[in-house]
């Protein structure tokens, strides 16, 4: 497919606020795209390269270079050049990745020019682009939009569920099935500022701890375990002890969900950073876990029983874990008929507060497992708010911080897929935060005036804050009061950022 045609839609769909007709364009797109297109196509449409970052700035973009006069670049090339500028290192690689970038601007016309600049800057983010492109996948080719959507979410990956769409037809949606070994992506939740609130709205449900820790999905087939992070990445060898855990379990055939966190001796969590080193750190992974051992704690059953578990109520799922995992390695909840049952609720929060974890996640009990969704039915409370924000820009630190990216520009995401710019906050980071951001953000770099270095938005940082305030030198008329940051958090990608609407609705008190 021509570079020309995916520009011109990629407009046509930004230019339409109907989603129908959003849905009709990316369609026909798709029916004249080749299998092997779609891959790149989508994630060009939402404004994401499959190849992460490149390293491109304003200031190599910005270098004139006259357009080609006639359309002949395909989305194949354009992501072959963008592979081999990718893999472009070592000394002169600035000059050689300049020259590659020069010659592939020069070889688009001036719309695709235009659309290469978006796309290369991260200007341009479709943010609902692949829940459309569901839609426009289902009408291409036939298959029921709802039977796109579970394959995509036992797929883990829109691409490769896109793929083989267009180049089998629907019955290639038979080969996404839950299978032990092929991880899904985990249930999410959604915020609820109390827990009357969240039993109001729920109904009967299970109050459960929400633990602080790394969120793991464990597969067991006979002797082989695998351990998933939320991201899907396999973890495997670096958690031994939640292999022996898994293998000690009575069933031999299984997927569970669950958190792993490191508690000291009075069953207190320690740190989420003790954790996270734990987690995080691959060599001497033996070592590391005499220092700081990790236990599972389990909260859902994926598959168990020889059945697939998806479809079934949280109350079904909870007594197949039950079956399955003694009690001590498995989250432990209240469960709650309705609003009459509140002061149960209350007193499980309080209780779980006291022995140190950071709130609730209220669950329906009637709910099916939503996986890869922020599911309405999943409500976590916390007393401590916070966002997670994108880095938009930094500022070069004065004082015992010369030298280093600092003051942090924070953004929300708006409906657009834009983001706004909600304030800044230089408090909360520690030294090695400082020197870590430091070096990734001047990856993500894409101008630097000496003072402010605007970066890709792509790093998500979670922001403590005591509340918000107006403001007339922000975009959405209000900004943070007393924001700093928490931690990084890499496991995330700016589409599950905060949304400023989000915020606004739960400050009705700045409400313009
Ligand atoms: N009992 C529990 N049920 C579900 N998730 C839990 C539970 N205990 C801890 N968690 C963690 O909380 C997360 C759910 O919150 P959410 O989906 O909002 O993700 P999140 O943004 O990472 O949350 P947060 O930033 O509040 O930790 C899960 O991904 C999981 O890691």
């Amino acid at each position: 497919m021509l570079l020309s045609r995916l520009a011109h839609v990629s407009q046509e769909v930004a230019a339409t606020s109907a989603r129908s007709r959003k849905i009709a364009l990316l369609a026909e797109l798709f029916r004249d795209a080749d299998a092997d297109d779609v891959p790149i196509v989508i994630p060009y449409l939402a404004g994401r390269l499959p190849q992460g970052r490149l390293g491109i700035g304003w200031k190599l973009l910005s270098r004139p270079v006259p357009p080609a006069a006639e359309a002949t670049l395909t989305v194949r090339d354009v992501d072959a050049r963008l592979t081999e500028i990718g893999a472009v290192t070592g000394t002169g690689s600035q000059a050689a990745r300049g020259r590659l970038v020069d010659a592939l601007r020069a070889a688009a016309t001036e719309s695709e020019q235009r659309f290469l600049f978006g796309l290369l800057t991260g200007e341009v983010r479709q943010g609902a682009l692949d829940a459309l492109a569901v839609e426009g996948l289902a009408g291409a080719t036939g298959a029921p939009a709802a039977d796109v959507r579970r394959a995509v979410m036992l797929a883990g990956s829109l691409r490769t569920v896109a793929r083989a769409l267009l180049a089998e037809g629907p019955g290639a949606l038979d080969g996404f099935r839950l299978t032990v070994g092929r991880p899904v992506l985990p249930m999410l939740a959604h915020s609820a500022s109390s827990v009357s609130e969240a039993v109001d709205k729920l109904g009967a449900c299970a109050v459960e701890e929400k633990l602080d820790g790394i969120r793991v999905q464990v597969h067991r087939d006979g002797d082989d375990v695998r351990i998933y992070t939320r991201t899907l990445d396999d973890i495997t060898d670096r958690l031994p002890e939640l292999t022996s855990a898994a293998l000690e379990l009575k069933d031999s055939r299984f997927i569970l969900d669950g958190e792993v966190i490191a508690l000291d001796e009075d069953g207190r969590p320690r740190s989420f950073q003790e954790t996270a080193g734990r987690v995080g750190s691959r060599v001497d992974v033996a070592t590391a876990a005499r220092s700081v051992p990790v236990s599972p704690v389990f909260f859902d059953a994926l598959l168990a029983d020889g059945q697939d578990l998806l479809d079934l109520p949280l109350a079904a799922r909870h007594a197949a874990l039950a079956r399955l995992v003694p009690e001590p390695m498995r989250v432990r909840r209240a469960l709650v008929e309705g609003p009459a049952d509140l002061a149960a609720a209350k007193e499980f929060l309080a209780d779980t507060l006291r022995r140190g974890h950071e709130g609730v996640v209220v669950k329906a009990l009637d709910a099916t497992y939503s996986a890869g969704r922020r599911g309405a039915s999943w409500l976590k409370v916390k007393p401590v708010h916070t966002l997670d924000l994108v880095v938009l820009a930094a500022e070069w630190g004065h004082g015992r911080r010369t030298g280093k990216l600092s003051n942090l520009h924070l953004g929300a995401r708006a409906g657009d897929g834009a983001f706004v710019m909600l304030g800044k906050t230089f408090k909360g980071m520690t030294d090695a935060m400082l020197a870590w951001q430091t070096g990734r953000l001047q990856e993500l770099a894409v101008g630097d005036d000496g003072h402010v270095v605007t970066v890709r938005p792509e790093l998500v940082v979670e922001i403590a804050y005591d509340g918000l305030q107006r403001s007339t030198r922000y975009p959405a008329g209000v900004t943070l009061r007393f924001a700093r940051v928490v931690r990084y958090r890499e496991d995330k990608t700016p589409a599950e950022a905060d949304t400023v609407a989000a915020l606004l609705a739960a400050h009705p008190e700045v409400a313009p």
